[in-house]
């Protein structure tokens, strides 16, 4: 492979995206700047799992994108060639319950990073990590560039505003500044917060006595999941191409969280069957009857996004990016995954 003597800046590193793509990157060459948000606990558990934390090219700062003053003085030392803005309050739920920091972490995040470049150097490329909650209530199936956006959390309308404004900065100064707008993308380095990797941590945990049922709430919701390590291949393509734009990356393919926890369960050698419906609804082994599924009220969301499917033909055909994991073997992986670090007695 031809090294690059490229900079790049990530900021979320501690994320799945965020990690995934610095592996991505320093394997290509590029000096990475990654960022980090100062909590009582940084977490730097995916770049020690994925082998890259003492990597000579990877340089870690703390940095908080709600400060303007921050991120010009991040892009002043970084100097990338490349920034791609992963951070955000990400977790949908949460939004509902802290419209605010979601509104200035995820929404005003951005325009920072925008308006940094702008100043300092306005040759720097910019990736606007951009997302499917953004259709919320699909005006078209499947949903392709064009379609119409309708949020349906604040997450969502933060996500749909920083995205714009990444339009904005690229109609308006000449920036180039590309979105991708990424459907759910799961992996083992997913957080547990998030249905799949809560739903394949469970059942590792299940089949190793350690939680006797899953609690989930809407198990109708649909989604178009595909594997995290491939998107971030896109990401990097997107700021490859020749013009700054938007493009989808997606699989094409939505199934329900229902079928998504009887494939977990059916990937640690588990068949599950369902009676009732709504609220009432529970999921048993269907060799032994034990209850394995149970709904709580208290993960339903107060605006559900209930159907996403995302067409990636843009993608494909002027960037040559195709997703190839099925859902089958990334729900395999994530099992697997969790099976051993349960069994190893750590989790996160
Ligand atoms: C593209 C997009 O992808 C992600 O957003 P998300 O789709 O909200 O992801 P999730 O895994 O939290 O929920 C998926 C579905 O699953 C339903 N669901 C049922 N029961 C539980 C449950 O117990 N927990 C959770 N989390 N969800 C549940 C929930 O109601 C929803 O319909 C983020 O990366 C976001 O940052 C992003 O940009």
């Amino acid at each position: 492979m031809q090294k690059t003597t490229k900079k790049a800046l990530i900021t979320g590193i501690t994320g799945q995206d965020g990690a995934y793509l610095a592996q991505l990157l320093l394997e290509k060459g590029y000096e990475v700047t990654g960022t980090y948000r100062r909590t009582s606990s940084v977490n730097f558990w995916r770049i020690e799992e994925l082998g890259i934390q003492a990597h000579p090219n990877l340089r870690l700062v703390e940095y908080d994108l709600t400060d303007l003053s921050s991120s010009i003085r991040l892009i002043q030392s970084a100097e990338p060639d490349e920034v791609y803005n992963l951070a955000a309050q990400s977790f949908v739920g949460v939004s509902f319950e802290q419209p605010v920091a979601t509104a200035s972490i995820t929404g005003l995040g951005a325009v920072h990073l925008l308006e940094a470049i702008r100043i300092v150097n306005p040759k720097a490329r910019f990736y606007q990590a951009s997302t499917s909650e953004m259709f919320g209530k699909v005006q078209a199936i499947p949903q392709v560039e064009d379609t119409p956006f309708y949020p349906r959390s604040p997450y969502g309308v933060a996500k749909l505003y920083a995205h714009w404004m990444t339009v904005n900065y690229r109609e308006s100064y000449g920036i180039f500044g590309s979105s991708g707008i990424l459907f759910n993308h799961e992996s083992p380095l997913r957080g547990r917060e998030f249905v799949t990797r809560k739903i394949t941590d469970s059942v590792a945990k299940i089949v190793l006595n350690k939680l006797d049922v899953l609690e989930l709430g809407n198990l109708d919701a649909k989604r178009d999941w595909g594997y995290a390590k491939e998107y971030v291949e896109g990401m990097w393509r997107i700021l490859q191409a020749e013009q700054p734009d938007t493009f989808i990356l997606a699989t094409n393919r939505t199934e329900t969280v229902r079928d998504f926890v009887t494939m977990a369960f059916k990937g640690a050698g588990i068949d599950i069957e369902y009676t009732g419906k709504g609220e009432a609804e529970t999921g048993h082994c269907a060799r032994t009857g034990k209850l394995l599924v149970r709904i709580s009220p208290k993960f339903y969301r107060p605006a559900e996004v209930e159907l996403l499917i995302g067409d990636p033909g843009k993608a494909l055909r002027e960037l040559g990016w195709a997703p190839t994991t099925t859902l089958e073997q990334l729900c395999q992986m994530m099992v697997e995954a969790d099976m051993r670090r349960n069994e190893q007695g750590f989790s996160f």
